[in-house]
């Protein structure tokens, strides 16, 4: 059954979480107001007075990044100043990028019966899930986003339990990136005396990757809800390749009320740096707060690669970012639990991080 605007919000509920049509099944149904469940505490919307429309995070031509001092300087300053940059000339084809976001296109296709067979009752793996909102039973107000969350354990792996519909497209853009991803990790830890990446070293900077796609349907009420809530990323470094439509944010840390979209720039990709790095660095490297407002009259996607910590890694300042005497500002912590801390509560800003200090 299709909801309509008399169908009571136990009907939406199992309509969009448990039937899997997720909130692009409502959107279809030509739904012309917001379901409750969906509205956010005012607080919690993006007002656009908030809005700086002349800042904007940097975009950095990466093609010499290895040889040349100034663009290794403009990449840490970056990660310092932002905690966001976008990057160009990355050396990822763009057929890549291309095929990535049709593949997410393919996937949100697919008939809710199929996605389903992903949601976290019914998945063969928990390395694969279909989802909505973020962590419905944990959130006060849903969220207007539908989600595939995919967690890479090798080809063999993807091959058998990932959906066909958009394994190949991701699984091909997850390994075109990996060049990208080392060369930032090198340039950012020498700004950190870390000059040696030897193989626990890697791991611990990226021992695990997560890739997500990310559906935001058109909204009948945009300005009351959220696609995602303010967050930070719990990974190393995130990835992600935007559609044309725009809409995501990123707090201003030299004027904390102040929020900085994230412009569509053709064949970029933004990065971020993640919780797991602005531990390491010991706070020089900042993760940001960022958000995704819902639009009303378009669709958009995003894919993000999350760049990770093995989750048995247990993480913390890094002894040469200490040596100079530095206090420690974060506890150890074992990465898994820092995670699942992250994934049992609604988006919270910056509380996941606040967890690690001391
Ligand atoms: C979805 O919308 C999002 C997502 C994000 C994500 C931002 C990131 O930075 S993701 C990068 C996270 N890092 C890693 O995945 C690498 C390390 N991985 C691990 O440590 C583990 O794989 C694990 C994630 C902890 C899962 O371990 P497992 O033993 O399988 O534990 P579970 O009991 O299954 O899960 C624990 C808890 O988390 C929930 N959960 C698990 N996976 C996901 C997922 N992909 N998406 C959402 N929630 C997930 C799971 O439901 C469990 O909670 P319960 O309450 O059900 O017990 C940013 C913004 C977004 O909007
Ligand atoms: O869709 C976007 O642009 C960002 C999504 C995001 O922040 C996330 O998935 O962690
Ligand atoms: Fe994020």
């Amino acid at each position: 059954m299709a909801p309509t605007m008399a169908v009571s919000n136990y009907d939406i509920s199992d309509f969009v979480l448990h039937k899997g049509h997720g909130v692009k099944g409502l959107s279809e149904t030509g739904i012309r107001t917001l379901p409750n469940q969906y509205i956010q505490p005012i607080e919690e919307r993006l007002c656009m007075t908030k809005v700086v429309p002349q800042d904007s995070i940097p975009i950095i031509d990466i093609s010499n990044c290895m040889e040349d001092p100034k663009v290794a300087e403009a990449i840490c300053n970056a990660a310092e100043r932002w905690g966001f940059f976008q990057i160009v000339n990355h050396g990822i084809p763009i057929e890549v990028l291309e095929d990535a976001k049709e593949a997410t296109r393919r996937f949100f296709g697919l008939p809710a019966k199929e996605k389903n067979k992903y949601s976290k009752d019914n998945s063969p793996s928990n390395n694969v899930r279909y989802g909505t909102s973020f962590s419905p039973q944990a959130e006060k107000a849903l969220e207007w986003k539908d989600y595939l969350s995919l967690f890479y354990v090798s080809d063999d792996e993807a091959s058998a339990l990932w959906p066909a519909a958009c394994r190949d497209g991701l699984l091909e853009y997850m390994r075109k990136s990996e060049a990208v991803v080392k060369q930032l990790l090198k340039v950012l830890m020498e700004k950190l005396n870390v000059t040696e990446i030897d193989k626990s070293k890697e791991d611990l900077l990226m021992g695990s990757r997560r890739i997500n796609i990310n559906y935001y349907p058109i909204c009948p009420n945009p300005e009351l809800t959220v696609g995602v809530g303010r967050h930070s990323d719990v990974s190393t470094l995130t990835i992600l390749l935007q559609d044309d439509i725009g809409g995501l944010y990123v707090r201003d840390l030299e004027d904390n009320n102040s929020w900085i979209h994230v412009p569509p720039v053709k064949g970029s990709i933004v990065i971020n740096v993640g919780d797991a790095l602005q531990i390491m660095s010991n706070g020089r490297y900042k993760s940001v707060e960022h958000r995704v407002v819902a639009n009303g009259s378009k669709n958009r996607i995003s894919v993000p690669i999350f760049v990770n910590p093995t989750p048995n890694d247990i993480i913390g300042p890094l002894p040469q970012v200490l040596a100079t005497g530095e206090k420690p500002l974060y506890k150890e912590i074992l990465y898994s639990d820092y995670v699942k801390y992250f994934f049992r509560k609604a988006h919270d800003g910056k509380a996941t991080v606040d967890y690690a200090k001391i």
